[in-house]
């Protein structure tokens, strides 16, 4: 039998290698998880609704046994995420009679979460996507129109990286986005980031998401980007990586398994990005897919519900794709 090497082994002096998991893909991956990855992220259950459903009642159950499972297996863990248009509880902008609360109170609201978690997983995680998706895909606006800027302005974003530096100091403070490649919104990332840093904000990283596909981004557009970010001297994190084996705009829900010309196309592409990928080895610090095999990606549900994706390194059998060799063969 041929020798599988070991995926985060072998990037061990290059940058980190991560993968999103939740309470059953650390049971059915455990193997693969173990064997590939030194570094896992929440995929859903360090999200604010996850956290505190209710005001005052914090539910880490879930959470505690994801940083448990890290401890365990000596991996790093990534916090995410901690300021968020999404999977955020409506409680949170809503006073007792359900109207819209003031800027203060949001504020105290923003605050006691990050100190709430941060405190609790301060050693475990090391670095937080602590804003996460604050600019728009579209049109002359920076910000996207979120509650969190509509009651408390636009410095939501530098407040929450101060909160969460005063909540755990030794914590690396990521901002993450979609689309990042995007040279539209790739200058909408760096001008946000760029201000926070000239106001000397506590920022160290950006999180490119990195939700590709087969074509999508150009390799020009990423490294562009990689460029464009490392300029502001933070450290760069690929904080959601998956290749999608369908175009955007491909909404086609016919197959049961890849095409050999998708396995063919992924497999190149991968070899592509990771060899570009090594080539910023400096500002590029750790490498998370958003999943670790094909057996379960939210792909599958996004964007055409109920469609199987193939995004990953392994198979739905945890076995190496020919993606993983060009990734691991260099
Ligand atoms: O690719 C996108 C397109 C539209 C909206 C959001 C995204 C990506 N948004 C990500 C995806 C999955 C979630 O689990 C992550 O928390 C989120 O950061």
């Amino acid at each position: 039998a041929v020798e599988i090497p070991s995926l985060s082994r072998v990037y061990q002096e290059f940058f980190n290698i991560g993968a999103a998991v939740n309470l059953r893909t650390i049971e059915s991956q455990q193997n693969l998880l173990v064997k590939h990855f030194n570094s896992i992220t929440a995929e859903n259950d360090m999200k604010f609704i996850e956290i505190q459903p209710v005001q005052g009642q914090f539910t880490f159950e879930k959470a505690d046994q994801l940083a448990a499972f890290a401890q365990k297996n000596g991996m790093k863990m990534r916090g995410h995420t901690l300021v968020w248009h999404n999977q955020t509880p409506d409680w949170v902008f809503q006073d007792v009679n359900g109207e819209q609360v003031d800027r203060e109170t949001l504020l105290q609201r923003m605050k006691e979460h990050i100190n709430a978690i941060m405190k609790r997983y301060k050693g475990t995680i090391f670095c937080w996507d602590v804003v996460n998706e604050a600019v728009t895909d579209e049109g002359p606006e920076l910000y996207r129109a979120t509650k969190w800027l509509d009651i408390i302005g636009e410095d939501y974003i530098e407040k929450a990286f101060e909160f969460a530096h005063q909540a755990d100091p030794d914590a690396l403070l990521f901002y993450n986005d979609y689309n990042e490649s995007n040279p539209q919104k790739r200058e909408k990332i760096y001008k946000l980031v760029k201000s926070l840093v000239d106001k000397g904000v506590p920022i160290h990283g950006v999180g490119l998401q990195a939700h590709w596909n087969l074509v999508n981004p150009s390799l020009e557009d990423i490294r562009a980007a990689i460029e464009r970010y490392a300029s502001l001297g933070l450290k760069l994190h690929l904080t959601e990586l998956d290749v999608s084996v369908f175009n955007h705009e491909d909404k086609r829900t016919d197959l049961t398994e890849p095409t050999p010309e998708m396995l063919e196309l992924q497999a190149e592409r991968y070899y592509q990005v990771f060899h570009l990928l090594r080539e910023y080895r400096d500002s590029i610090t750790s490498v998370t897919f958003w999943g670790a095999a094909d057996d379960y990606s939210w792909l599958s549900d996004f964007p055409v519900k109920a469609r199987k994706n193939w995004p990953f390194l392994f198979d739905e059998n945890h076995q190496p794709k020919d993606s993983f060799w060009k990734v691991v063969q260099f």
